[in-house]
């Protein structure tokens, strides 16, 4: 069995123009599957969970659809109609599967908490409710909108992370601890953002239609800032904890206080702190924000 440094630490194939989705999924879910081995090695109170979790399937979206269908199913959501659902989705949406990978990824490079991808995959309940977001969000848009809000209400009563299903997110997402964080109907939200627990993407109550909050790609948002309205905030922006934001904040600036105020400009280096061995895109403008609709 390799040591931890060993897993953590080997290199990820080449990420360049000819790396399939299937080189990388491969990748993370040998990494996985090397880890619960290892884990249930160490741990026997563990063994039987690892092996019914990851050990025992034979793919990432397997192993995530069964993993979601036991933690989200009720006495009349059973767990065998969740897998299902969850696992046609993953299958036959490509897209899924790479924010999924993107999202595990995120976890190990932005939070130096995070010490496995199987930690993240099994403990992470902002990942788990963000995957099962996804799937709701698809269901939005394929009119089955009594099925995703269902979904909805047992993501929030399960993981207490309230996202409505119609709301947009990219990848490469890390919600750290998650609880309570709540996103607004029409809120969208770039790739590579992390956000905290107890954020929310609110409307104002003073306006109908588009009214949350646009958030720009490489965002910080930290623990228990509020963003209300259809604001827009720039990428690589990083918003204080417990701020609360009413304004546009432009790229690369720092947001802090209630009401929030900027600090640093366009010309300050953003300090997005990461871990050793993984990078993340600091570099795109967002042009569009219909760019993030999964
Ligand atoms: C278990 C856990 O650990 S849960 C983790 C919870 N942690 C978080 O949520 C992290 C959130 N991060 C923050 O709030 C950070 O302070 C950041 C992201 C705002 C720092 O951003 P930076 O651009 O590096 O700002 P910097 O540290 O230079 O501070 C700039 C100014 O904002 C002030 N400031 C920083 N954070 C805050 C805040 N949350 N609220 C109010 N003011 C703040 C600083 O005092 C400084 O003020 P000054 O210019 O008068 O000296
Ligand atoms: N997960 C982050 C914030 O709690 C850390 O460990 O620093």
């Amino acid at each position: 069995m390799p040591p931890e440094g060993e897993l953590r630490y080997r290199s990820p194939p080449p990420t360049d123009s000819t790396t399939t989705i299937d080189d990388e999924e491969g990748w993370v879910w040998a990494q996985i599957k090397a880890e619960a081995r290892r884990d249930a090695e160490s741990e026997p109170a563990l063994a039987s969970y690892l092996y019914s979790t990851i050990l025992s399937h034979s793919s990432l979206e397997r192993s995530l659809s069964f993993h979601l269908g036991n933690k989200l199913c009720s006495s009349t959501l059973l767990s065998t109609l969740l897998y299902d659902l969850f696992l046609n989705t993953f299958t036959s949406d490509p897209g899924l599967r790479v924010a999924a990978v993107a999202d595990l990824r995120a976890a190990r490079a932005r939070d130096p908490a995070c010490v496995s991808f199987s930690h993240c995959l099994l403990n992470y309940k902002g990942f788990l409710a963000c995957q099962a977001h996804r799937v709701a969000h698809k269901l939005w848009n394929q009119s089955r909108r009594q099925l995703a809000l269902a979904l909805h209400s047992r993501i929030s009563d399960v993981f207490a992370v309230d996202i409505h299903p119609a709301a947009k997110i990219g990848k490469g997402i890390l919600f750290d601890h998650a609880t309570g964080v709540v996103i607004g109907e029409t809120a969208v939200i770039g790739n590579n953002v992390s956000i905290l627990h107890h954020v929310t993407l609110g409307g104002t109550g003073k306006a109908c239609g588009d009214r949350h909050p646009k958030i720009g790609d490489g965002v910080l948002i930290g623990a228990g800032a509020t963003i209300l309205g259809n604001v827009k905030i720039g990428e690589g922006a990083k918003i204080g904890a417990g701020s609360v934001v009413l304004i546009d904040v432009p790229p690369r600036t720092t947001a802090v206080g209630n009401p929030a105020r900027l600090v640093g400009g366009k010309e300050k280096p953003a300090k997005h702190e990461e871990c050793p061995g993984e990078s993340m895109d600091h570099t795109s403008f967002i042009s569009d924000w219909s760019d993030y609709i999964i």
